[in-house]
């Protein structure tokens, strides 16, 4: 039998212009257009099946992740679906190892996110292709399956092939936060508005965005503390604000308000830094959240090992897909570090639901002190947008990786041709 092959890689810059409603605004970030490279695989499949993939970007910066994924295409286009998914292992050292590129990683930066959004169009045709959701496809895989699509290289040391295999069970479901209430650029009546409707559609934790000023942070947070009262969670994210002593007293000064963890306190790179804040703050019951930004499993690794964060948050977009994905989910059992996915952006919640649902049927069996970021924002560009029931996310049932765009929301907000972007410069709204 002739084997289907992948005979193109499409890929298209595509923004929307959140930066005019302060949306997924941060103390670092405060103007982000929410962004994705999004991929198209073709096949020459009498089915005529695609793969789609995307990575997450802030808008300026995609056309070089769009370069980086055209770069990689040569090691996909030609190539069988089934070949590559019968040694995938080899297949993601091939793309993380090309060995001219692999100097302007390795296995981080914008090389890393185009390696996501490749693999994420592979694994997202692998599925479709099984005709299941992907969390599916992962949970009906044998442990050795699975374990064959990671790459152990450099994590050895902390987890080995073996170990990997003994850390499989069975179960279901997955509760939700929003962050979606509390972005920095909201003023004070939106912010209300926006957590008095969340708390009447059921949602019980919310995070919300500190760093830039202290004042202006604990107002934030009592105001939010009133509304959602003691027994709900709340989450401070930071995003990389302070310096390392600066965190510490910065933290302590609105432990008041009784947050359960601070996100990103300082530079994502900065392991041993993110130990000495999680020491400060242990005695406070407050916890360390990071992973946003982690660019590799080793870095995964390390954070683990020196006792630096207390919440585990992967990211569908940035890690390796879900190869890379699968070796932090493994390592955060092994160190017994719950797992609270990164999601929002664009198709970041679509992504990550799958990994986070695989997590606990197959891996961690639980959802003590576990939950998986929710934003509501550009959900309807998608053709398989996420179900949220009750502040949890119902796991997808359609085939597949949940990353195809609409057409219409591909050809409107591509940038810079697309209708939308060429409006808003007609109208003076923007300058490109
Ligand atoms: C620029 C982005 O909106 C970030 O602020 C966002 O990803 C954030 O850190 C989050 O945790 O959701
Ligand atoms: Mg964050």
């Amino acid at each position: 039998m002739v084997k289907e092959k992948i005979t193109g890689l499409t890929v298209t810059d595509i923004r929307f212009p959140t930066s005019l409603g302060h949306h997924g605004s941060d103390a670092m970030h405060t103007d982000p257009d929410y962004s994705a490279a999004y991929v198209i695989l073709e096949t020459d499949a009498s089915d005529g099946i695609k793969g789609y993939g995307l990575t997450f970007t802030l808008g300026r910066g995609t056309e070089v992740v769009v370069c980086a994924i055209k770069a990689l295409s040569r090691h996909v286009v030609g190539r069988a679906l089934e070949d590559i998914v019968n040694n995938f292992r080899g297949f993601y050292r091939e793309l993380s190892s090309d060995g001219q590129l692999r100097w302007i990683g390795p296995e981080k930066g914008v090389v890393q996110l185009a390696t996501a959004a490749v693999l994420n169009a592979v694994w997202d045709l692998w599925a479709k292709k099984e005709g299941k959701p992907l969390w599916k496809l992962l949970v009906d895989m044998t442990p050795e399956q699975l374990v064959s699509c990671i790459d152990f290289r450099y994590i050895t040391d902390a987890l080995t092939e073996e170990e990997a295999l003994e850390q499989y069970m069975l179960k279901n479901g997955y509760p939700a936060y929003t962050t979606s209430c509390a972005w920095l650029g909201y003023p004070d009546d939106q912010l209300k508005k926006l957590c008095t409707d969340a708390l009447k559609e059921g949602w019980t934790r919310f995070k919300v965005k500190v760093g830039a000023d202290l004042q202006d942070d604990a107002r934030r947070c009592k105001l939010i503390r009133d509304l959602i009262g003691p027994e709900n969670k709340l989450m401070l994210d930071a995003n990389q604000r302070w310096e390392v002593n600066e965190a510490i007293s910065w933290v302590k000064e609105l432990a008041v308000f009784k947050p359960i963890w601070i996100e990103e306190p300082t530079s994502p790179d900065d392991i041993l830094g993110h130990a000495a804040i999680s020491k400060a703050l242990a005695p406070l019951g407050i916890g360390v959240a990071t992973g946003e930004q982690c660019h590799n499993r080793v870095m995964f690794k390390q954070f683990l090992q020196a006792h630096a964060l207390q919440y585990l948050q992967i990211d569908s977009c940035r890690l390796g897909s879900v190869n890379e994905n699968l070796s932090v989910l493994l390592m955060a059992k092994k160190y017994n570090i719950p797992v609270c996915p990164h999601a929002g952006g664009v198709g970041l919640c679509e992504l990550v639901q799958h990994l986070i649902i695989f997590d606990y049927i197959s891996v961690s069996g639980s959802l003590e002190n576990r939950m998986c970021e929710y934003v509501d924002h550009l959900h309807e560009h998608f053709k398989y947008p996420v179900a949220i029931q009750n502040a949890s996310y119902m796991p997808p049932k359609d085939p597949g990786y949940s990353t195809e765009m609409k057409p219409e929301s591909v050809s409107q907000y591509q940038f810079p041709d697309g209708e939308i972007w060429q409006k808003l410069v007609r109208e003076g709204k923007i300058e490109i």
